[in-house]
């Protein structure tokens, strides 16, 4: 385990500004259509000339045991908005691809800033290649608002919305009414916070499993803020007892309509698509579900910055993603001042307040258990690969 307030090592601080870029792009080009990538050609990374300025203390070691092993990984990064999830899963992403795995960066925030990180064009929710690692590196940002409307579209019909339409879909339009205290109406006509972007994940697991994907190994998420990914967590089983009810009772429901009007011989077939949909989205987010939990594949790494506001919603976060058995193992601190011989008035007030919430980590009884790493606060911003790939050889070690 590792102690940020007495391990940390004495480090040269010189400035990041140029540190990367000097060198250029090189170019390892993967092209992708929609069903193949081609390795056109590959040249090696030219070697960085820079100094790793504030490298944190041995601590951060971890990043071995995150790249060994051919079989697929995920790691979901999130954490309070603006702490940097964006930036430790783009570098982690690069990282990964230069090591060897084939990689895929995948956002799904709708506020995405997957783009600006890459300084590159990754909207319109397919597969971009992005150049310059070693291994094929491809980047996603998934819009969840248009999975939401997949949802709207699966519970509505053409000529109006609701419960009742969606029930007449199903053939079992009189009994609507008498559904009102299963609160499923509320459930089709808005769906639950959260569903978004569960739905953005399955999206992704399910094209994962096809076998031109194969090829990924790792997979990295960069998530919604805090509030979204502890709705999104319960999500799945609120959704499967909502779902299963509706089709439970769809089940019952028609057997016996259609004894009756057997009967009177008007034996209609009644429009499965609905429940046909609404079955495979319950599929989808047990899918999902498992994935969050599946300690042998997954690890969900929480991001926070050195404040005591940030510090305390990490907390609760590790909390909730320990209650519901998600494989938390480690936290990334981003944005340390790095040390100075000459602090100026406002960084001195500022390095105790991060140190203050630093030694908040240590006595935290959910997140002093997890391994810590440390990122620094660097002067320039982190945009472009090389830049990513600056941070990642500082962050993950
Ligand atoms: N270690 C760092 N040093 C300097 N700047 C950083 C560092 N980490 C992140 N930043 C900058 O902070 C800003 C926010 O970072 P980023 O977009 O990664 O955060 P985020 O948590 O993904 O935000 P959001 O929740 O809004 O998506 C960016 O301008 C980024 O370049």
């Amino acid at each position: 385990m590792f102690s940020i307030s007495s391990s940390t090592k004495p480090m040269e601080v010189v400035s990041y500004a140029h540190s990367f870029s000097s060198f250029g792009h090189p170019r390892s080009l993967f092209k992708f259509s929609s069903t193949t990538f081609i390795s056109l050609k590959k040249q090696p990374m030219k070697s960085l000339q820079v100094r790793a300025v504030a490298a944190p203390a041995e601590a951060t070691a971890g990043f071995d045991e995150m790249v060994s092993g051919t079989q697929r990984k995920y790691y979901m990064l999130g954490g309070k908005g603006g702490v940097g999830k964006t930036s430790c899963a783009a570098s982690l992403a690069v990282k990964f691809a230069n090591s060897g795995h084939p990689t895929l960066v995948v956002s799904t925030d709708p506020a995405h800033s997957l783009s600006d990180s890459f300084a590159q064009d990754l909207t319109g929710g397919t597969l971009v290649p992005v150049e310059g690692p070693y291994s094929p590196l491809f980047a996603l940002e998934l819009n969840p608002e248009k999975a939401k409307e997949e949802f709207r579209s699966a519970t509505q019909t053409s000529e109006g919305s609701g419960i009742k339409d969606f029930m007449d879909g199903m053939g079992l339009g009189v009994f609507a009414e008498q559904l009102g205290e299963l609160k499923l109406g509320e459930l089709l006509d808005t769906p639950p916070p959260g569903l978004d972007e569960a739905i953005a994940i399955s999206k992704v697991i399910q094209f994962l499993e096809s076998q031109e994907y194969n090829m990924f190994t790792r997979i990295v998420f960069d998530t919604a803020p805090t509030g979204h990914t502890l709705r999104l967590l319960s999500l799945p089983d609120f959704l499967d007892k909502s779902i299963g009810k509706i089709l439970k009772l769809r089940q019952k429901i028609a057997s016996a309509t259609s004894a009756i009007k057997s009967v009177f011989g008007q034996e209609g077939t009644p429009k499965p698509d609905a429940a046909e949909k609404l079955e495979r989205l319950r599929e989808r987010m047990i899918k999902v579900r498992e994935l969050f939990r599946d300690t042998t594949s997954t690890e969900f790494v929480i991001v926070t910055i050195p404040t005591v506001m940030a510090i305390s919603e990490s907390s609760r976060l590790c909390a909730s993603l320990k209650k519901e058995d998600v494989p938390v193992r480690r936290l990334i601190v981003n944005q340390i001042l790095p040390p100075s011989a000459s602090d100026c008035k406002f960084c001195a007030m500022k390095r105790k307040d991060q140190s203050r919430a630093l030694d908040m980590i240590q006595n935290d009884q959910e997140l002093s258990s997890l391994m810590l790493v440390q990122a620094p606060l660097v002067d320039v911003e982190i945009r472009g690969v090389p830049a990513l790939q600056f941070l990642g050889d500082i962050v993950w070690k």
